[in-house]
């Protein structure tokens, strides 16, 4: 079995703001994204990494790969308008291979552990499709388009979604085969593509942590700096 990460760091970091994507915004002395990618590069499970990204950045990235001596990017491909476009993306690079499974991660959570990776990769490997997730403190409140609560689902059943997401090449791409014929589909993750399409397919959970954390708003970058300066 082929583990490919997946980088996909095909978004435009609108909640951020600023010119430059927050996937190219420094941490550390590197930008956010290389943290992600040395963290997949240094994982011996991990032998391929495919990297999502707008074409307006791909000398950016190639000067990340040469910076970080980077072995394992094996394509670098354009992604699309929605997160589920990216995946996308590289679902259909993939076509032409066998038994590969492939490990999503959004390329703003760098400081993703090896392992977490360890502990998915040892989940995929068994044949089974694993999201990474950690509890939640906050009660969640379910409510509807009139700001109502509608329920208040019991706390010790949720989880809060993180990356990686994986799962075997013919899982995902049957997943997203039947989505794309929904003229409503829309998903904020790869495992609700598998969920709502695939409802016979289990979603195992492995233990997230609060570190890794996805850069969205510009006080994550603060929070960001103190995860650094504690490792
Ligand atoms: N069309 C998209 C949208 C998002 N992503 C990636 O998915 C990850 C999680 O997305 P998010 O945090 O929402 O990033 P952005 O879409 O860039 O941010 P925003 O929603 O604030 O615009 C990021 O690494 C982002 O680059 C992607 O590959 N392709
Ligand atoms: C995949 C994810 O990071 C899990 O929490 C999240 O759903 C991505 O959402 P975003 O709106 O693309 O940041």
């Amino acid at each position: 079995m082929k583990n490919v990460a997946v980088i996909l760091a095909g978004g435009s970091g609108r909640r951020m703001g600023g010119s430059l994507p927050k996937q190219f915004l420094v941490l550390g002395g590197k930008p956010i994204i290389q943290h992600s990618i040395e963290a997949f590069e240094k994982n011996t499970n991990i032998d391929e990494i495919c990297i999502i990204i707008h074409s307006d950045f791909i000398q950016e990235i190639e000067n990340i790969l040469i910076e970080g001596q980077i072995q394992k990017v094996k394509h670098i491909l354009p992604g699309g308008k929605e997160r589920s476009d990216s995946s996308l993306a590289a679902i259909n690079a993939y076509q032409k291979e066998s038994n590969v499974s492939l490990i999503f991660h959004d390329a703003v959570r760098p400081f993703i552990s090896q392992d977490i990776i360890n502990n998915v990769i040892q989940e995929v490997k068994d044949g089974k499709s694993v999201a990474v997730a950690i509890s939640t403190v906050d009660t969640i409140f379910q409510i509807n388009e009139k700001n109502q609560i509608v329920s208040v689902p019991q706390r010790n059943l949720l989880r809060r979604a993180q990356t990686p997401q994986a799962f075997s090449y013919n899982v995902i791409k049957s997943a997203y085969d039947i989505a794309l014929n929904d003229p409503h589909f829309v998903a904020t993750d790869d495992c609700g593509v598998v969920l709502k399409y695939l409802p016979s397919e289990s979603i195992f959970i492995v233990e997230g942590d609060e570190s890794n954390i996805k850069i969205t708003f510009e006080q994550d970058l603060v929070q960001g700096e103190i995860i650094l300066k504690e490792k």
